[in-house]
């Protein structure tokens, strides 16, 4: 049977590494994307040790020719390029008086330009195998209503649905769908620092972040990775074939629009 093959990016920790461990049980060859080579590495490890197939690329997603060069390398390693998973982001603290030019580019260049690259990369890719494909990119119930003190990651991923819902309408007459995935409060790495920010910028003990924002969380719990896996999952598999434009709120009801 021939796998089909997908590239996450931010795939070193986190909500990426999930993604790339569900994928690979999915049936895909995974390239592994990481700005840190050792966690790229490690995933792709235990992929490999689970039965599947990977490759650890070490590639800053800000850097377009990089972003390029991981998608070709694993159109060649692979024989085929099907997925990629826009996931890498940064989401620092900026209260709207401390933001700096240097914080904007920081993260428009990770979190917006990191996906333009990436849809750009594999449209490439998709154009010289003579096949569509799926570009899921990652935004966040922060890209559907503004968070308190997050304003530029806020920003930026609400550009993340704008870009998502363009490119859809631009890239259908080749057979390619865009997503968005919109997590809410995953219990990663990224969250853990923002709850720590949150809490002392409050005066208040650590959990008091997490605290606040789970009070609106209609499950009424936080999210973990494999959730947005799983669903991650469903937008790069057939059963999404006829979805293209949408950012999918994963948010356990934080925000319903
Ligand atoms: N954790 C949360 O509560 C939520 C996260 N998200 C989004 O999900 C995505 C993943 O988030 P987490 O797993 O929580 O983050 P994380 O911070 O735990 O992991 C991010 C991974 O991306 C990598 N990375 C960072 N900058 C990079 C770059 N320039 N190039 C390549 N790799 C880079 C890091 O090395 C790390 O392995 C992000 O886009 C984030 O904005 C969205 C909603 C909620
Ligand atoms: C970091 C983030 O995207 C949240 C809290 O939704």
């Amino acid at each position: 049977m021939k796998h089909r093959v997908a590239l996450v990016t931010g795939a070193g920790q986190g909500i990426g590494e999930a993604i790339a461990l569900r994928l690979s049980r999915d049936g895909f060859n995974v390239a592994v994307v990481d700005l840190d080579s050792q966690a790229a590495a490690n995933v792709s490890k235990k992929i490999e040790q689970a039965g599947g197939k990977a490759l650890a690329i070490q590639a800053d997603v800000a850097d377009r020719v990089q972003v390029f060069a991981a998608v070709q390398q694993a159109q060649r390693t692979f024989g085929g390029f099907d997925v990629i998973v826009n996931n890498a982001g940064i989401a620092p603290s900026t209260p709207i008086e401390a933001i700096t030019p240097d914080i904007v580019d920081k993260v428009y260049n990770i979190n917006v330009k990191g996906v333009i690259w990436g849809m750009q990369a594999a449209i490439e890719a998709f154009k010289q195998l003579g096949h569509g494909g799926k570009i899921i990119n990652a935004s966040s119930q922060a890209g559907h209503v503004g968070n308190p003190e997050l304003a530029v990651y806020s920003s930026s991923k609400f550009a993340v649905r704008g870009l998502t819902q363009t490119a859809a309408r631009d890239l259908a007459p080749l057979g390619i769908t865009v997503n968005a995935y919109c997590p809410g409060i995953v219990n990663t790495p990224m969250w853990q620092r923002i709850d720590k920010e949150i809490s002392a910028a409050a005066g208040q003990p650590e959990g008091y972040g997490t605290e606040q924002f789970a009070k609106r969380i209609t499950l009424g719990r936080l999210s973990e990775a494999d959730d947005v896996a799983a669903c991650v999952s469903y937008l790069a598999g057939p059963d999404s074939n006829y979805m293209t434009g949408q950012s999918l709120l994963i948010d356990g009801g934080m925000v319903f629009s």
